[in-house]
């Protein structure tokens, strides 16, 4: 089956350097006093490269998900916890069995080991410092589905990587996950941006497509590479999801070193898990 092709797959691990200082910009607040052009460029890291990429989303059918400041803001504020929200930890599962209930709308995030999903959410949950995600530089590190709670809104799940080091049950765990989870209302499929789409990601999509429920590519560590290769390798990624039919056209790139993105996924998980109503301008 194409989750144990995955799962037998040698991976690379990729060195990066340490996320420390970037959460001066963990809020919006913090980064709107940036000056317009480097803040739309942290807001809109896609909206910003899409001019050199020829044709890259069909207009004809599709708007560009580009909240206003207004719909960020309120995104914002289920990423921070207050008294009556909390934003926590819940629980880990290995099992189907283990998972929790399945009493509010849930997010996912799955790619090769060491793409960044931990991270992610890591930079996701800066407004909850209290809230503890490891990561690491070697790949295969979370070997379990962990489970975190946003309030009584959504729970987002970070789960092991496939690939190099992936846990011998993951195929167990993954595909029983995406195939069963009824409160499942969106998955994350993370590509690293500095090395574009590898053998595994085009089997994880594959998979994507068979289980035929709504996802999305995010493409990450757009810090670590050059604008020239990053173009290319969201080139490549443009062509593979035009041969889709679940895969949302537009890509998320982030950068969970520098905030890239963060703010814009946030909110767009926000109004997928419909947790927030956005403005009229904006519609997906
Ligand atoms: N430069 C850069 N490095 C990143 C970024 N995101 C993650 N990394 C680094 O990539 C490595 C792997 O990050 P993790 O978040 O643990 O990756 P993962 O996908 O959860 O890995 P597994 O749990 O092993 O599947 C770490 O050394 C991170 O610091 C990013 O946006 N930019
Ligand atoms: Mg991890």
């Amino acid at each position: 089956m194409f989750c144990r092709r995955l799962w037998l797959k040698p991976g690379t691990g990729f060195w990066t350097a340490s996320q420390q200082g970037a959460h001066n910009l963990a809020s919006f607040h913090q980064a709107s006093l940036l000056p317009q052009r480097k803040l739309r460029g942290l807001l809109f890291p896609f909206s910003e490269l899409e001019p050199h990429l020829a044709c890259s989303v069909d207009r004809g059918h599709f708007q560009l998900f580009q909240p206003s400041v207004e719909d960020i803001t309120k995104a914002e504020k289920l990423f921070s916890p207050s008294s009556s929200h909390k934003i926590d930890y819940h629980t880990s599962a290995v099992r189907m069995e283990h998972a929790p209930s399945q009493n509010q709308p849930e997010v996912c995030f799955i790619g090769r080991s060491n793409v960044g999903k931990s991270s992610l959410i890591r930079a996701l949950f800066s407004l909850a410092p209290d809230v503890e995600i490891r990561v690491s530089k070697t790949p295969g590190h979370t070997k379990k589905m962990n489970f975190f709670k946003v309030g009584k809104a959504f729970t987002m799940v970070d789960m092991p990587g496939y690939g190099y080091r992936a846990p011998k049950d993951f195929v167990e765990m993954v595909e029983h996950y995406l195939g069963s989870r009824k409160n499942l209302v969106r998955t994350f499929l993370l590509v690293d941006g500095s090395v574009g789409l590898q053998e595994a990601d085009m089997i994880a999509l594959e998979m994507c497509e068979e289980f035929s429920r709504p996802y999305v590519i995010v493409v990450t560590k757009i810090d670590k590479c050059r604008q020239g290769v990053l173009l290319t390798n969201l080139l490549q990624l443009q062509d593979a999801i035009t041969q889709t039919v679940r895969c949302f056209p537009q890509p998320f790139l982030v950068s969970s070193l520098h905030f890239s993105g963060i703010y814009l996924l946030r909110c767009f998980i926000a109004h997928v898990t419909g947790s927030i109503q956005l403005g009229d301008t904006c519609r997906s």
